[in-house]
């Protein structure tokens, strides 16, 4: 076996810059491949996001350099805003020239999200080798512009791949906990989990509570853990106290920061199908029902959730068919067929890409060299 000191012989220290940030669909995978690229090749990393993203908490956390720039928004916002983020658009792939020249990495990442187009672009204009990340079926904006002047590309579908210079189908990388998740073994006692996404979903946020009580009485061993994402916590804790339900049997968190343990103890898992959390249900081998985010750019919430109900690795009900009764028939029968829910995370766990971490790992070392 190769050690870390022969992996990285003829490159000197490997300096990486990974770009982007926002939400914990493009912070936690981008975390995994400056893990996997320091562990493997001794890589020193740092990241470039913005003051408005999980990165903040996220990346200092795991212990790597954060250094802000200022990005605005340009989808979702008025007319003004977007005038005035192309506006700073200049002085932000300026500040990204001058980190790049300062701290001269090998190899820029991209990761999507708000700081990801200005640093790729400044990596691509100083002639720097960049790697795009696209989790989705359909690339975000930063990512759709750059897509054609990158050096290589990692995306997780091969329809993918038409949007990037030199793309290849490697997967999302995930935190290597959820792949050592046991099959539950199934019983009386059920935990559910619900969750939103890194941000929590406000319409799972509502309906719980119109079903909890039902719910709870109609299968005695279940309990739930219902992530609310930060904004909405105090207002779902107080819709669940006020379905009188026992609150022994359920718990509402912002935000939940061990993931791959809380996948470990439910059953059933009821969330957004967003890119990692896809990727997390099939290292898992977990069963779910999926409420695909509706407003997702080219739909590619409902692209990510009908692979999973296509290989019957778990089920859907789209935003426009979401409501109390189906929720709770649903969820009642699935909770209710052990063999259901086994066969579904075993299903699941086929669609897992183990290695997708080692080879952006990979793609980055072969860039660099
Ligand atoms: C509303 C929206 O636009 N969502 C997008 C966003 O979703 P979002 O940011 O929710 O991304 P994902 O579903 O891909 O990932 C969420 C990540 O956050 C983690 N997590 C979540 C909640 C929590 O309490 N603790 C925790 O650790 C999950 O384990 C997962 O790793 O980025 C994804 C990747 O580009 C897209 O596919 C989604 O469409």
């Amino acid at each position: 076996m190769q050690g870390v000191g022969d992996r990285v012989q003829g490159v000197g220290l490997l300096r990486v810059l990974i770009a982007g940030g926002g939400t914990g669909g493009h912070v936690i995978p981008a975390l995994a491949i400056a893990r996997e690229v320091r562990d493997a090749y001794g890589a020193e990393v740092r990241f470039v996001g913005t003051a408005r993203g999980l990165e903040t908490r996220l990346v200092p956390e795991a212990g790597f350099p954060l250094e802000l720039i200022h990005v605005g928004q340009l989808k979702n916002v008025s007319l003004a805003t977007r005038v005035r983020t192309l506006l700073d658009l200049p002085m932000g792939i300026l500040k990204c020239v001058t980190l790049l020249r300062s701290y001269r990495p090998q190899v820029v990442v991209g990761v999507g999200g708000y700081a990801s187009g200005p640093a790729m672009l400044a990596a691509i204009l100083l002639r720097v080798p960049t790697l795009a990340f696209e989790p989705n079926a359909a690339p975000g904006l930063a990512n759709r512009l750059a897509g054609r002047f990158v050096t290589a590309a990692a995306v997780n579908f091969e329809e993918t791949r038409r949007y990037f210079h030199g793309a290849r189908v490697t997967g999302i990388p995930v935190r290597e906990d959820f792949f050592s998740i046991a099959p539950k073994a199934g019983g009386a006692s059920k935990r559910l989990l619900v969750f939103g996404g890194s941000q929590g979903a406000r319409i799972l946020n509502q309906i719980m509570p119109t079903i909890l009580f039902p719910l709870l009485r109609d299968l005695a061993g279940l309990t739930v853990l219902h992530q609310s994402g930060p904004r909405t916590e105090a207002e779902t804790r107080q819709a669940y106290l006020e379905t009188g339900a026992d609150e022994s049997r359920w718990q509402v968190s912002a935000y939940l920061d061990d993931m791959p343990a809380r996948f470990a103890e439910a059953d059933l898992i009821l969330c957004r199908s967003g890119a990692s959390t896809m990727a997390e249900l099939a290292a898992a081998g977990k069963a779910s029902l999926l409420v695909p985010f509706a407003a997702a750019t080219d739909d590619h919430q409902k692209k990510n959730a009908e692979v999973f109900v296509g290989a019957d690795a778990g089920r859907m009900l789209l935003e426009s068919e979401l409501n109390s009764q189906a929720l709770i028939d649903t969820l009642m029968e699935m909770l209710r067929d052990d063999a259901e829910l086994k066969a579904m995370g075993e299903k699941a766990r086929t669609l897992a890409h183990r290695d997708a971490v080692k080879e952006i790992g990979k793609m980055v070392r072969e860039l660099a060299g």
